[in-house]
This record gives structure tokens, sequence and C-alpha cells, in this order.
């Protein structure tokens, strides 16, 4: 395997401190003088500074690779912590990027960290990505995947690429010349609506931190040019039944991207579905929260309701019936005491709300994504009046009752 540095680069030295911290490393024939030398000359950036890029960042800092960029626009939440273990309960509010080079910072003086506070965007993304010799994502998103696997095959780059959903896990390295690109597994992303919003998926705490630990593992592989590196397969975790399998990957000829005959010749911004928007970039959806009424939007032709015009209906004991259509364990965390139907079960439910045909119905879940599809079901099914609570339950706990825990 060849190293992941070019190979014109001078090793830098190592100090005698260096050759302390490192000396469990130098004693490896596969890694020794010259490879901590190749680790304090690479260039890595860790796309996202969350779940997967906090283990990811973390282990390579230890490694000693001497630059780790960051890429991150999001502050630190409380409801990070239970997994993002870049960060801790005294950085909450911060940014991110801060955040995460305080930490790596405090385990690794001699590690340069460059940060990138911004959203990924087509704009951005290839010159933020030419500086680095490994670029590993670390993102929770469809469209940041695309728009880094895209620009990874570009920019000719190896992509350590994660990705998690609850219990299951995936890793691989995309973008090399020799293997496949995300894009020849899956050509193009899926339809917004039926991507779970991450928020309202959940995931085992401790998930993102093996599969950001395999991510890193390969990033010091390529940094290396040692063992076989996941390049051309793609690796499953199942933490339940902790299992690892791994499946073979072939290039696939008609690729959008990394195929001979390329359509996909310049980056994309897809539709940003994964409750990412950055504040500084809000969009009508969340605007309308703030607005007092009745302007909102109609998605997909179900008119979106604020909580501001609901509290007001209810509070006028307006006939309007309020459905929750989140999971079971979700409503035991908080509810508004309204009816549960959850999501996958309103099709088959549908007889129980008879009598709400001809009634004003608003729907919601978490934050807006599912009952956006219940209100759809609903309307499919013949209910005439319904329309979708913008931001659920967390915008109510946000604007109407701040004694609401939000998960
Ligand atoms: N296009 C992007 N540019 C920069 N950072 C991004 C981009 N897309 C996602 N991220 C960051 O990647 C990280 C993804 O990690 P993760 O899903 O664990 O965290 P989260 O978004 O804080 O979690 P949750 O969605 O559950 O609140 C986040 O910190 C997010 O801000
Ligand atoms: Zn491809």
């Amino acid at each position: 395997m060849p190293t992941a540095i070019e190979e014109t680069v001078e090793l830098p030295k190592l100090s005698n401190d260096e050759i302390a911290r490192y000396s469990r490393h130098l004693i490896l024939p596969e890694v020794g003088m010259e490879g901590q030398q190749k680790l304090k000359a690479a260039k890595v950036l860790c796309v996202g500074t969350g779940g997967l890029g906090a283990p990811l960042a973390l282990y390579l800092a230890a490694a000693g690779v001497g630059t780790i960029g960051l890429v991150d626009f999001d502050t630190v939440d409380a409801s990070n912590l239970q997994r993002q273990i870049i960060h801790s309960t005294a950085t909450v509010g911060k940014l991110k990027v801060d955040s995460a080079e305080i930490m790596l910072k405090g385990l690794n003086p001699t590690v340069k960290v460059i940060k990138h506070n911004t959203m990924l965007t087509s704009a951005n993304a290839l010159e933020i990505l030419k500086d680095y010799d490994v670029i590993a994502d670390g993102t929770d998103n469809f469209q940041t995947r695309y728009l880094v696997n895209d620009a990874c095959v570009l920019l000719n780059k190896p992509n350590a690429y994660g990705s998690i959903f609850r219990f299951e896990g995936q890793a691989s390295v995309f973008g090399t010349k020799e293997g496949p690109c995300y894009r020849c597994l899956y050509p193009e992303p899926p339809p917004p609506g039926l991507v779970p919003s991450c928020a309202e998926g959940g995931v085992l705490g401790i998930l993102p931190g093996l599969v950001g630990v395999i991510q890193a593992t390969e990033t010091i592989k390529l940094i290396l040019g040692i063992g076989e590196p996941l390049i051309g397969r793609l690796l499953l975790v199942d933490a339940l039944g902790m299992s690892f399998r791994t499946l073979k990957l072939r290039k696939n000829p008609e690729c959008p991207v990394c195929g001979p005959n390329p359509t996909v010749t310049e980056l994309i911004d897809y539709d940003q579905f994964c409750g990412i928007t950055p504040p500084s970039e809000v969009g009508p959806l969340e605007v309308a929260r703030d607005k007092a009424v009745t302007d909102l939007p109609v998605v997909d032709g179900i008119p979106q309701i604020s909580v501001q015009e609901l509290k007001r209906k209810l509070d006028a004991k307006e006939d309007v019936f309020v459905l929750d259509v989140r999971e079971p364990h979700e409503y035991k965390i908080v509810n508004l005491g309204a009816p549960l139907i959850p999501v996958g079960e309103i099709a088959l439910r549908t007889a129980e709300l008879a009598d709400k045909k001809d009634s004003e119905i608003v729907v919601h879940c978490k934050s807006g994504a599912r009952s956006q599809r219940a209100a759809l079901a609903l309307k499919q099914a013949g209910f005439t009046n319904v329309s979708n609570l913008t931001g659920g339950i967390l915008a109510w706990a946000d604007k109407i009752d701040p004694s609401l825990p939000k998960y």
C-alpha cells in the first residue's frame, strides 16, 4: 500500500519528547521512526465533530497526526454529550470546533488544529479539502455525504467514511482511484421524505465510538501505507449482535462521478434533510416558527401550523383534534396529552379516527418530519383538514411551555 502522504514531502524530525510520547508506536516495526514521522507530516480533515468525529479526532491527535482540520458549524448541546466525547459539560454552548480544539490540545499540544467553523457546501468544499491528505467523513446527513464523496473523487483524496444508525454502523474507504466511491453503491441520495431525521432516529452512544475508531484506524493505515485498507469493502457493524461483516464492493462502471463517463463533474448541494441548517441560514419553515400566525407555507399540500397558532386555537376552545405520531417510548418522555398513533401505524388505524374525518386535525411529532408524513397519509385516507405542527413538541417546549423537557 502506498502512503497517502505525498512522496515529495520531507518528513519532519521527532523531538525527544515526541520519541518518548510515541514509544509504543516506535517499537512497532510497521510504524517505527519513519511511520511516526509520516504521521507527523500528515494532514487529516475530520468533517463533523459529532459522534463519529469525536473519537476519530481524539485518536488521530493521540497517535501524533501532525495537522488535524475540523469542520463543523454547530455548537455543543447537552444532548451531544451522551456520545460526543470530544466535548464536555463545561463547553456546552461553545462552538464545536473550539470545544474540540480544547480537548485535542489538552491531549496532545504538539498537534496543529485547523478550525473551519463553517458548513461544508459545494461552494467551499474543494477549497477546504484540497490541503489535506486524508478526509474522514463523520457527518450525519446525505447532503454532506455526497458532497464529501464527490469532492474526494474530484480531488483524488481517500475518504475514510463512517455512518451509524441506532445500533448499526458502516465504514469503508472511498474516493481512491483503485476503489469504488459512495455513489458506486448509491448513485443518488434517497428522497428526503424517506430519511428519518437523525435526532428522531436515536443512536446508542457507544456505537459512533466504535465506528469513529475504525475510521481513525483506516486513516492511520492510509498514512502509514500498511495493512489492507477498507478500499472496495464495506464493513457492517451490528452492536446488538456484536457482529462485524464485510461486503465486497466493486467500482460501478456507470458511477455518475467516478465512472468513465461521469455526469457529476462539479459539486451539488442537495436539499438538507437532517435538521442541520446552521442558525445563520434558517429557511422559511424555521423563520415561520417565530412568526405569530397564519402565513405559514403549505408543504406537499399539507398546511403547516405554528405552535403559537395552535395554542391560540386551543385557548379559544376551537374544535381542534391534536394527534401525536411519535413512538410510545417518546410519549413517556414528554407529551401534550394528545392521543398517540405512531406514524408507522397511521394507515392501519384510520378507523379509530373515523369521527374526525371532517374535523381540523393537527398532527405533531418531535420536530415536524414524521408528522408531515403522517399528515400526508391521513390526507390520502380522506381526511380533509389536516395540518402539521411546525417544529413539533420541541417547538412547543421552546415557545409555549418551557417547563417541558427537550430530548
Ligand atoms: N455540511 C456540514 N458541514 C459542517 N459540519 C457538518 C455538516 N453536516 C453535519 N455536520 C456536523 O457533523 C456532526 C454530526 O454528528 P452527530 O450526528 O453525532 O451530531 P449532531 O448533529 O449534533 O446530533 P443530533 O442530530 O442528534 O443533534 C454535527 O456536529 C454536525 O454539526
Ligand atoms: Zn463511484
